[in-house]
């Protein structure tokens, strides 16, 4: 896959050139005695476990990793070999089918340059490969004290981007490791764009030639990760890398999965950013495949055509309830056929009509047509992303521009826009200081726009994740435990789905403006700052007090989530049922 991961020589040049590891490792990536010495004990204990899991995991992949996949990834049985071709030994430990056959990298091989992205469990560093000289990206995984859980999920993202290479798909290049550190890096190709970001520039307006290109590429790279028997379950904006040269491509497989439609495992529900996810997801199905990521995709087709986002939902009932004004409510034979765990909760007493038609009446027809079937309610008519790129919405004209053509940006990054956001911020306090001292009235200006609810902190209200953090935070150590779905509920990374677990959507309801219409921002209350961003959002205020529903009804509201879930689990159906009081 032409990874740049290290052989001897590198280590060899490191030392000829005489660079100091310590240059480039930070003081406080340094864990402390007490951290090394528990990661190394904890990995000793954890073994037959691991075992166990990567059996299991084994098993779950089986049946769609052709033979020589099979042997480039196999386990490897010696432990103590993996530790001497220089990995450290937590990693190895729990991770080692995901490093098999790789050399790290060392971390004094590179020059971080700028940090230019940050995710729920990640900070990316821009980098110059002082070997190559090449600017790369750097993932930073931050692990909560080496915690098994997460190591996996980690472990998991590498199988996966190891699993996909592809024109549209990032290329994973490598893995860096510190002498000194428990995080590891993992090396990309430098993107200079995201979708999210570049839309998000003033002025920047798609034409159909133009969106048609993002969306070949965009299905292309879906089309090879389903292909393999990947689901990407995050498609977003930005995860929508692009280069100078007008090249999209898939990034950020944190919440991926392996999937064998011949062989299906249940998978947790609590994946895909809330604004682009789909309804069964919502509905709580554990048993799905690409229409997930097809949906999605479905989404981003029509934001780029409408500029801005069509279903910005700032809670789980308000984005189902999004979906069911534009898309319909599903069918009676669907509510049947699907047997979803939050049916009985979430389904309205009156069906809700489809308007995608009326909606996206300026919308060309053949685009109209795909938004159509990728925003079908039952996954199975949401056809493949092969189907997609076939559609009349690519072969009829006009014909999506070559990427080569597409205007140069400046560079662009969600990162840069929260960096502007900030700055506006900070200037804006600085003229409200201003103008409270001259008596003067304060100008409100608008955000520029904040984030869509990303699926880690769907989780949250997950028992298993409150838990966790609670016990992070005893730790003293960086949460980023919600990034994960309990491996519980995933059956993805090889365990049993436990159902008592599976809680019904949050409910924490402080938007009063359920009725407003799909496409006014101003009635949602949620702050557009043009297309692909996200919005701003508050979770779970600590409050027992009665609040209104979205579509007026009253729902108890309770501490951060979880509380919520396990009352309308126990006695809340009632309430529940009248969120979705009847169709319009
Ligand atoms: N190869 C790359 N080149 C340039 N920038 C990148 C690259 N990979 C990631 N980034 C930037 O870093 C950001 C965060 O990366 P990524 O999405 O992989 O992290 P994450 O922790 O999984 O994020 P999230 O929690 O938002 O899903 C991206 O939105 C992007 O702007």
């Amino acid at each position: 896959m032409g990874c740049i991961v290290c052989k001897t020589a590198v280590r060899d040049d490191r030392e000829r050139s005489g660079v100091s590891e310590d240059r480039h490792v930070k003081a406080e990536e340094r864990p402390s005695d007490a951290t090394t010495a528990a990661a190394v004990n904890g990995s000793g204990v954890r073994k037959e476990g691991v075992r166990r899991q990567r059996k299991k995991t084994h098993r779950h992949r089986t049946g769609d990793v052709s033979p020589p996949e099979r042997r480039k990834f196999k386990s490897n049985p010696n432990p103590a070999l993996r530790t001497q071709q220089g990995w450290p030994s937590w990693l190895s430990a729990v991770a080692g089918e995901a490093i098999e056959g790789w050399t790290p990298r060392r971390a004094d091989t590179f020059e971080k340059l700028d940090k230019i992205g940050q995710g729920t469990y990640s900070n990316v560093y821009k980098a110059r490969d002082l070997i190559s000289g090449k600017i790369v990206a750097l993932k930073k995984v931050r692990f909560d004290n080496l915690e098994t859980e997460s190591v996996k999920f980690m472990a998991r993202e590498i199988l996966v981007l190891r699993r996909v290479e592809h024109p549209n798909v990032v290329k994973f290049e490598g893995l860096v490791t510190s002498r000194m550190s428990c995080s590891l890096y993992l090396v990309f190709e430098y993107m200079e764009h995201d979708l999210a970001g570049l839309a998000a520039c003033p002025g920047i307006k798609f034409t159909e030639p133009q969106v048609k290109c993002y969306m070949k590429q965009l299905l292309s790279g879906l089309e090879h990760c389903h292909n393999q028997g990947v689901l990407h379950r995050d498609i977003k904006g930005s995860n929508l890398l692009l280069d100078n040269e007008g090249i999209l491509k898939l990034a950020d497989f944190g919440l991926a999965a392996f999937y064998d439609p011949a062989h299906r495992q249940p998978m947790t529900s609590r994946v895909v950013t809330l604004w682009y996810r789909p309804p069964e997801l919502l509905l709580g199905a554990t048993y799905y495949g690409v229409g997930v990521d097809l949906w999605s995709a479905g989404c981003i087709l029509a934001e780029l055509l409408a500029g801005k986002p069509i279903m910005p939902g700032r809670t789980e009932v308000e984005q189902l309830h999004k979906i069911f004004k534009l898309c319909g409510s599903p069918s009676e034979e669907y509510w049947k056929k699907s047997k979803l765990p939050h049916a009985t909760i979430f389904k309205p007493q009156q069906p809700y009509g489809r308007c995608l038609v009326e909606t996206f009446k300026d919308f060309p027809p053949s685009a109209l047509s795909l938004i159509e079937t990728l925003l079908s309610i039952d996954p199975d008519e949401r056809g493949s992303a092969t189907a997609a790129l076939n559609s009349d919405f690519f072969t009829t004209e006009p014909y999506a521009c070559e990427p080569s053509s597409l205007p140069k940006y400046p560079p662009t990054k969600e990162m840069d826009m929260k960096l502007q956001d900030e700055a506006a911020r900070r200037q804006r306090g600085l003229n409200g200081k201003a103008n409270a001292a001259g008596g003067a009235k304060r100008v409100r200006v608008h955000d520029r726009g904040g984030r869509a609810v990303p699926a880690p902190e769907a989780n949250a209200e997950l028992q298993v994740n409150l838990d966790r953090r609670r016990l992070v935070a005893q730790a003293n150590a960086k949460s980023k435990s919600e990034k994960f779905p309990p491996p519980h509920q995933d059956g993805a990374v090889g365990y049993p789905l436990d159902s008592s677990h599976n809680g019904p959507a949050s409910f924490v309801a402080h938007d009063t403006s359920f009725a407003s219409s799909v496409f006014d921002p101003k009635a949602t209350g949620v702050p557009f700052s043009g297309l692909l961003r996200k919005p701003a959002v508050r979770f779970g205020r600590k409050t027992k007090e009665p609040q209104v529903a979205p579509s007026g009804m009253f729902v108890r509201a309770f501490r951060p989530s979880i509380g919520l879930s396990m009352d309308l689990r126990n006695k809340g159906k009632e309430q529940v049922s009248e969120v979705f009081g009847g169709g319009k």
